[in-house]
Order: structure tokens, then sequence, then C-alpha cells
């Protein structure tokens, strides 16, 4: 299902939570809206599903306008079913009859679907891998299995837009990884375009087809998870999404001159926008630590964290706090002088 959010602004009284968002999801896409806490992502996502409407702008589903400053169709006459983040289950109800509830009420529920809803409960289950829970209610699941069954209710009807408000926030991170193969699988299997909120970049990255970065109520930058971390196109999303170290200063053609100093580095990968914005981003793993004597860039290492396979260093560079990664066979003592030097990647 396409889905098109049209110059959309949304204000709560005096306070605009929403600046002009533009956004075309298209039909089967899997798409991650990122951003900090506060930056608008619920209120977008709540205004697809039609809890919320735009205070102006339109937005479209299949074509067709289903919301604007005037009208607004209710959340029950779209096609959409949403996930949330606290599962939201039923105490009373068993697990088969979570799935079996929009298949009752649903009006979007397929006439098939009703008529076979013992087989189509069962598929859900072992969609959901939880075919020997369906007589288990909410207070004998893990907290894996919880959001496994609303996930089965979401999709019980085979809605064809799923709409995902922080789904894994509630369980420990272990959990978030095993679920994050499972929601990209009931992605493969269901086919259905998949609106999924998060703030954590992780979970954007390994799962979306594009995401959306978004701070302050206004996009960033959309892209595909690659685009979005090795060339963003603002600070925000290369402080936010690749944990980028900033320099200022001023670039010439491709040298960037080190703003209060001679140093100059050649371009490893900055865009054209952020150039635009006198801006050299650096991600971790694109600083080197070298000799002192080799590079005009040193700094003081601060801190040094044993990752496995890599070293995670904080160093001190004329005050400026900057953050590397090393493999686990460069070795550097805290208080020691280093060398910088910025490498492709
Ligand atoms: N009903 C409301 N009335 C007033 N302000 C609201 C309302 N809903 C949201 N806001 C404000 O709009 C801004 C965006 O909220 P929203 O819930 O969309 O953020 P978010 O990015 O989803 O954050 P979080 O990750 O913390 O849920 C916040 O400053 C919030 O306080």
């Amino acid at each position: 299902m396409s889905t098109n959010v049209v110059d959309v602004t949304k204000k709560f009284g005096d306070f605009q939570a929403l600046y002009d968002i533009n956004l075309a999801i298209e039909d089967g896409e899997f798409i991650a809206i990122l951003g900090p806490s506060g930056c608008g992502k619920t209120t977008l996502l709540r205004m697809l599903a039609g809890f919320e409407s735009p205070t102006s702008g339109t937005i479209e589903i299949n074509n067709t306008a289903v919301a604007d400053a005037s009208f607004s169709v209710p959340p029950e006459k779209r096609d959409v079913s949403m996930v949330f983040q606290g599962f939201a289950l039923w105490p009373h109800m068993t697990v088969a009859d979570h799935i079996k509830f929009p298949l009752r009420y649903d009006q979007f529920a397929a006439y098939e679907l009703k008529q076979n809803m013992s087989q189509r409960v069962g598929d859900v289950l072992e969609i959901i891998n939880l075919q020997d829970k369906g007589e288990a209610y909410p207070h004998e699941l893990s907290g894996g299995q919880k959001q496994r069954v609303s996930l089965g209710r979401a999709i019980a009807t085979e809605p064809q837009l799923l709409l995902m408000d922080e789904p894994l926030s509630a369980l420990d991170a272990e959990l978030r990884i095993e679920m994050r193969r499972e929601i990209q699988r009931l992605h493969q299997i269901t086919g259905a375009t998949i609106v999924y909120v998060t703030h954590d970049q992780g979970e954007a990255l390994a799962m979306a087809d594009r995401i959306v970065v978004m701070n302050k109520g206004r996009i960033e930058q959309v892209g595909t998870p690659e685009d979005i971390f090795y060339r963003p196109e603002t600070e925000f999303v290369a402080t936010f999404v690749s944990k980028a170290n900033i320099f200022r200063g001023w670039w010439e053609g491709d040298a960037f001159h080190v703003a209060d100093s001679s140093v100059v580095l050649a371009n490893v990968g900055t865009t054209d926008a952020l150039k635009a914005s006198g801006i050299y981003a650096l991600r971790p793993d694109q600083i080197e630590l070298t000799d002192v004597a080799l590079n005009d860039l040193t700094a003081e290492v601060l801190t040094r964290q044993f990752q496995g396979k890599e070293y995670h260093y904080s160093l001190n560079l004329n005050g400026q706090t900057i953050l590397v990664q090393r493999p686990f066979t460069d070795v550097y003592e805290v208080g020691e002088r280093v060398g910088l030097r910025a490498v492709a990647g």
C-alpha cells in the first residue's frame, strides 16, 4: 500500500511538533523513522494510523486522501495495524483469542480469513513460532513471546500497512537482536508495508529498506541504511547515526582546514551538503592512530575499552573528545600521545 505524506505540519496548542513533512512510502517497503526522544516520530506514526490529524498538509493512502486539516478517516476505517511498545495484550484472553479478535471485528478482514478462522489462527501461530502456546494467557509468556503475540495480532487480517512504535524497547538487549530477525522474516512473509519507529540506529540500520532520520520535528535525511551511515548530509545525521567526530573549519576544494590550527585534512568521504556547512565528519572507524611524529594532528589517549575484536578509544584533541575504534592489535596506553590520520571508508 503506498502512502504519501504531503507538506504535513502538526501543532499541539502553541507547540509545533512537526514541520514540512514530505514522505512517499512505496508498497511493500520497510521504512524506519529514526530520531531521539521528542523529535515527532510517534506523532507522525499516529497520523498514519488515524489517531492524530495534520494541522496542515495531506496524508494519502493508495493515492486517496485520508486526512487533512478538515477531515480524517478514523483508524478502524483504514487498512492499517499497529504494534505498540508495551505489547498491549489483554490479560483475560489467550494467545489464540488475541489473533481471533481482529479476524472477528476488523472490517478489513477478508471473508475467506473469517470463514477459515481456526486455519488462519494456526497459520499465524506458526508464523510467530508459538504453535504450542495458543491456549496460554499473557502472564504465562516471556517478554519476547508477548511481543510475538502482539505481532501475530497485528498481521492476522493481512493488513497492507503495519505500523510499529518502538516494538522492541521493552525487551532486553539480546532478545531485541533476535526479534529484529523475526520482524524481518515477518516482512518477507507478509509483504506488508512497514513503518517502524525507533530511537535505536542499530535497529533502523539492520532492518529498514530506507531510513527517515528526524530531529526536532523535521526530516533531516531519507535514504538507504548505507546512504545514511556512509553519506550523512547533516551534522545531526552524522553524529546521531554513525557517531561521527565533527571538526570545524573551512573547505578549499577537497582540502579541509581545521579551525585554529595549521592542520589540513584530505576529504575521505564528506558529502557536499556537509562541506557546504563547513564541517568535516569522521566516523570512529575512519581514524587511524599513528606515531606522533607521523601526523600533524595529535591527541592524548583518555580511555581505552576492550570490545573483543576492537578497542574503543576516547582521545583529547585540544579539549575536544574524539572517539576512535581500532582493531585489537592497535594497543595504546592511557596518557600516551598519538597521531590521528583520516582514512576513507
Ligand atoms: N497530545 C499532545 N499534546 C501536546 N504535546 C504533544 C502531544 N503529543 C506529543 N506532543 C509533543 O510533541 C513532541 C513530539 O512527540 P512524539 O511523541 O511524536 O515524539 P517521539 O519522537 O515519538 O518521542 P519518544 O521517542 O519519546 O516517544 C514532544 O515534544 C511531545 O511532548
